[in-house]
């Protein structure tokens, strides 16, 4: 098989309008790109896919938020604050560059030029390391010392780690340009991804093009809650478009500015993280790159099965771990290698700081191992930052089969004094004390007691006032609770559609060697565009009636066909839907006229059989429905030889 050429696929995608750039009769918008018929088809199955396998299977509940979002929401949410990534500028020509990514090609460039140098004796002995470009013809060739390498290697391991500044100092340490012209650097600053609005004429009501769908799933929990009968564990989902500004998009599909997303929040008890369906998966084995070994700087990930990788705490809990061994069994269905599939932990400073476990499933294609997916355990930061700010309750409540009875030490205020002698300061300073924890309060009891009835306590706003024994009353309190009231923790999966539907089509992409090389995407069948080609061996008008009659029964099976009676020959219409990822061609010709038969082609293989109509469309609907194989159609049909050259 000839070795993968990014060009070549890129020019097939285009030729037959899987995607292409937005408004190019414009010029064309970096980021934006339009779906063509085979793209929407495959874009349409894999969401088919993603509902079968997640939605139905666990009983989750869907919802369709809007994408236009109050300021409110994201502030609370911290996407105002934080959803940034930091640019550099080239200080001459302006040009913009995400300053991370700018580092990673930069340093993956000279290390494939290390490479080279070492590989092809073309060393030049006065080139300098720093001169290593990225120019389309490929990294210079130039040795690096051993020091280097290792640094190279271990700030690419660790590149999504870094902040701003650290990314400066790493652009002034190691001498990184602009790649194509040599270029000074700004130092990074932040940018907001958030594409912002305003909402209604007034222009007084800010809002966003939302950058993820959970938001709109988080402040939708209670009436899911109650729509599940108040029962718990329980997941939402949702599919749709959001929006992120990219500083420089230049990976065509896999980072763009509006995309398609399909999210999953699972709602969780944080007492316990089990899952009931966990051990169905436990014996899956996953490709772990968990934190330790990117902490070595390494990036060979382990082979181990979900079960222990749980056990061993190497995964934080079952539900978690439980979706990353979904996920990795929904991407091979759709047809993503294993061998290109890994599971990457964040390493704890990548993390946001409530989240207590995150995986990213990361594909492997020409632009390197990519994130597709993202898993984090994210507790119960959203539902508590979205409760306080609005103060609506987005809690769980559980009546406890047996009454808890506990103590606690409560804090009791005799309003009569306290009132009187603080005045215009009683309110903050009774919040203050009433937001103590219960140490602080015993740690307050026992200062009242050493110092003769009164204690001094200092607010965070700078002020300090005397308490004393004589209105505030400290002590052990019995409680006696029937019901339990908590906030659940969420786990979120979160797909980025058009990343894993250019991931996949790089892993089914292949030439056929032969006389000229062509090209073929083997899409399994359940995600392929169109499933079933049907073909008149000429435009003979004897063949009309036959290619009515089986295109309308194909139909009714709701079975997509694409139907090419087009002049070109045989050999040339089966290559264009092998280009297509069509997996079966039935093909009507002068005995299909005389005795019913036609011949069923598999886009693989090239293999046909000879069979009746009727055999022939059963046996594509097993096909087509993933029900049998090629290989038991073969086992059981003889084949069937036609001549497909031109
Ligand atoms: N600009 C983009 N274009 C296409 N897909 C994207 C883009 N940004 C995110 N996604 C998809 O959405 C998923 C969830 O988004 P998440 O916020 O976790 O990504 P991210 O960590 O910001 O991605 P990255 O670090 O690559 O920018 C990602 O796994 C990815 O598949």
């Amino acid at each position: 098989m000839a070795e993968f050429n990014r060009a070549s696929l890129e020019e097939l995608l285009k030729k037959r309008f899987f995607f292409a750039p937005s408004f190019s009769a414009y010029g064309g918008v970096a980021g934006l790109y339009d779906y063509g018929p085979p793209g929407c088809a495959l874009q349409a199955n894999i969401l088919d896919l993603w509902r079968k396998h997640f939605v139905l299977e666990e009983d989750m509940l869907e919802v369709d938020c809007t994408i236009m979002t109050p300021h409110d929401v994201l502030e609370t949410s911290g996407h105002v604050e934080k959803f940034t990534d930091w640019m550099v500028r080239d200080s001459q020509s302006g040009e913009i560059f995400r300053a991370d990514h700018l580092i990673e090609n930069v340093l993956e460039t000279r290390l494939e030029g290390d490479k080279k140098a070492k590989s092809t004796d073309t060393l030049s002995a006065t080139a300098s390391k720093n001169n290593t470009k990225t120019k389309k013809g490929g990294a210079v060739p130039v040795l690096l010392d051993s020091a280097t390498k290792a640094e190279y290697e271990e700030i690419l391991a660790k590149i999504d780690n870094y902040t701003g500044p650290e990314l400066g100092e790493i652009i002034k340490k190691h001498n990184i340009k602009n790649p194509e012209t040599g270029g000074d650097l700004t130092d990074p600053v932040e940018f907001n991804l958030m594409f912002e609005s305003s909402i209604g004429p007034t222009g007084s009501l800010k809002g966003y093009l939302r950058p993820e769908t959970a938001q709109g799933q988080f402040l939708n929990f209670k009436k899911l809650l109650e729509f599940n009968n108040d029962k718990m564990p329980f997941a939402s989902a949702s599919i749709g478009r959001s929006f992120r500004n990219e500083i420089s998009p230049r990976s065509g599909l896999l980072r763009v500015r509006e995309f398609v997303m399909a999210e999953i929040e699972h709602f969780v008890d944080p007492l316990s993280k089990d899952h009931p369906r966990f051990d169905e998966v436990k014996d899956i084995k996953l490709r772990l790159l968990d934190s330790s070994i990117q902490s070595e700087g390494k990036t060979e990930p382990k082979e181990l099965t979900i079960g222990k990788a749980v056990e061993e705490k190497i995964v934080d809990n079952q539900t978690l771990g439980y979706f990353l061994a979904r996920i990795q069994l929904f991407l091979t269905k759709l047809g993503i290698n294993p061998q290109r599939l890994r599971f990457r932990q964040h390493m704890s400073n990548e993390m946001a700081h409530y989240a207590c476990d995150c995986w990213d499933a990361e594909i492997q294609s020409s632009y390197g191992w990519i994130e597709c997916v993202g898993c984090a355990d994210r507790s119960a930061f959203d539902l508590t930052v979205h409760s306080n700010r609005t103060g609506e309750k987005l809690v769980v409540r559980e009546s406890l089969p047996e009454p808890r009875v506990y103590e606690k030490t409560v804090l009791d205020i005799n309003k009569r004094i306290f009132g009187p002698r603080f005045r215009q300061n009683a309110k903050t300073l009774e919040s203050y004390l009433l937001g103590l924890s219960e140490a602080e309060l015993e740690k307050l009891k026992s200062d009242i007691e050493s110092n003769g009835g009164k204690a001094t306590v200092n607010l965070p706003n700078g002020n300090s006032y005397e308490v004393g024994s004589d209105f505030l009353t400290i002590g052990r309190q019995t409680f006696t609770e029937h019901v339990r009231e908590y906030i659940p923790n969420v786990i979120e999966p979160s797909f980025g559609i058009g990343r894993i539907l250019y991931s996949l089509i790089e892993h089914v992409y292949w030439t056929r060697e032969g006389d000229e090389q062509r090209a073929v995407l083997s899409f399994p069948p359940r995600v392929a565009p169109f499933k079933c080609l049907l073909v008149p061996l000429s435009n003979n008008a004897a063949f009309a009636p036959l290619v009515r009659d089986i295109s309308s029964r194909l139909r009714k099976l709701n079975i997509p066909i694409k139907v090419d009676d087009s002049s070109n020959s045989i050999g040339r219409r089966y290559s264009r839907n092998d280009e297509l990822g069509t997996p079966f061609a039935i093909t009507i010709d002068f005995q299909s006229t005389n005795d019913g038969t036609v011949t069923l082609r598999e886009r693989d293989s090239t293999k046909q059989i000879r069979e009746p109509v009727d055999v022939i469309l059963d046996i594509v609907k097993e096909l087509v429905e993933e029900n049998t194989t090629w290989k038991n159609v073969m086992e059981k049909y003889t084949t069937f030889v036609r001549q497909e050259l031109d």
